[in-house]
């Protein structure tokens, strides 16, 4: 994987990041160039180069940068590196399906026709049949599904990954992709409302790509959607300003893969920092062979019942870190 680390087991949750060498302070330990999936949020489409995700309104000339097919981008290079790595005609052909339908939509309408895929705490085995219901859920003949802001750009999300995933056929970074862990039970127990959310998003993408045989094929069943839904809470990285101050705003967010394998501890050892596209991981102290290499996923300043609360309600874990037991050993 690295010629810093390997990826073995933990003793307390799942697979870790291990240092296979010493490893001196500010080493950059892992770069992962791009993510799988991303979603600037609409709000900032117009502000946020789609490529480097820098934030690049030009305020002195009161003007957007270099627009394609309704991204916006930063300069001419990142224009160029978008249409390299991207396939354009697909995306255009989303991006204007997703903009009929989305006029088409009639608030509060087809909600109820969906309210049969609403139930409390379902286990693995509800899930599937709810799922194979929405597979049969015919989308000739209703008004198009309604879906809330964030829903829209839920299922944004899902179909760039749906499209990287046609982009990158020949290689493996599908299966990698679904090497992440699955949150999917955790995540549908803990909010109410949102199996029938990922369902209005699975039906809407359904819709989108009808007339788009590349993607549909990836649609007749629920699987490759709920894959990426089921992988994205617990998984992802929200996309801020790189040189982030403390009231910096999210733009959005992004799925890497080989990045999500580092564990948080409330005592990290390394950092991340987005550099464009690409998410970098750096030493913050020596470290000793063996030693697992952790990030933080959430603010460290606060207080041990604080950060085991977020990390419980947003990440779907009790913290095990050393930080906390030492913590929760003092305040008893
Ligand atoms: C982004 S993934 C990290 C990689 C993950 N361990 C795996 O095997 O794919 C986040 C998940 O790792 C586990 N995890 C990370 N940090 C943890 C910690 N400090 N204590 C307990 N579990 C942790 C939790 O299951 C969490 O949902």
């Amino acid at each position: 994987m690295s010629q810093f680390f390997v990826l073995a087991p933990t003793s307390y949750g799942g697979r870790g990041v291990f240092a296979s060498q010493s490893i001196p302070k500010d080493t950059l330990v892992h770069t992962c160039p791009a993510p799988y999936a991303s979603v600037i949020y609409r709000e900032f489409r117009k502000e946020v180069c789609a490529q480097c995700f820098d934030y690049s309104f030009d305020a002195r000339r009161n003007a957007w940068n270099i627009r394609l097919d309704g991204f916006y981008f930063c300069s001419d290079g990142c224009l160029d590196d978008w249409k390299r790595e991207n396939p354009r005609e697909l995306i255009a052909d989303v991006v204007s399906a997703i903009d009929r339908l989305t006029k088409s939509m009639v608030k509060g309408k087809s909600k109820s026709n969906l309210s049969d895929f609403a139930t409390p705490s379902p286990g693995p085995e509800a899930l599937d049949t709810i799922w194979g219901k929405a597979e049969q859920y015919p989308i000739r003949g209703h008004p198009v599904v309604f879906l809330d802001e964030l829903e829209l750009e839920h299922a944004r999300f899902v179909l760039s990954g749906l499209i990287r995933r046609h982009a990158d056929e020949s290689s493996n970074s599908w299966s990698d992709m679904l090497e992440l862990q699955d949150n999917e039970l955790h995540y549908i127990r803990q909010r109410p409302g949102a199996l029938s959310s990922q369902i209005r998003v699975y039906i809407f993408i359904r819709l989108v790509v009808r007339e788009i045989p590349v993607l549909s094929q990836y649609v007749e069943t629920s699987d490759s959607v709920r894959a990426i839904l089921s992988r994205d809470p617990g998984n992802v990285f929200g996309i801020y300003e790189t040189n982030q101050t403390g009231d910096s705003e999210m733009f959005g967010w992004c799925m890497y893969v080989s990045a999500s394998f580092f564990n948080h501890d409330c005592n990290p050892n390394i950092r991340k920092r987005r550099s464009g596209r690409a998410m970098c991981f750096y030493t913050t102290r020596d470290v000793s062979p063996a030693e697992e290499l952790c990030t933080n996923y959430i603010s460290l300043e606060d207080s041990v019942t604080e950060r085991r609360q977020q990390l419980s309600s947003n990440w779907y874990f009790d913290c095990g870190c050393q930080r906390c037991k030492d913590e929760l050993s003092e305040t008893g």
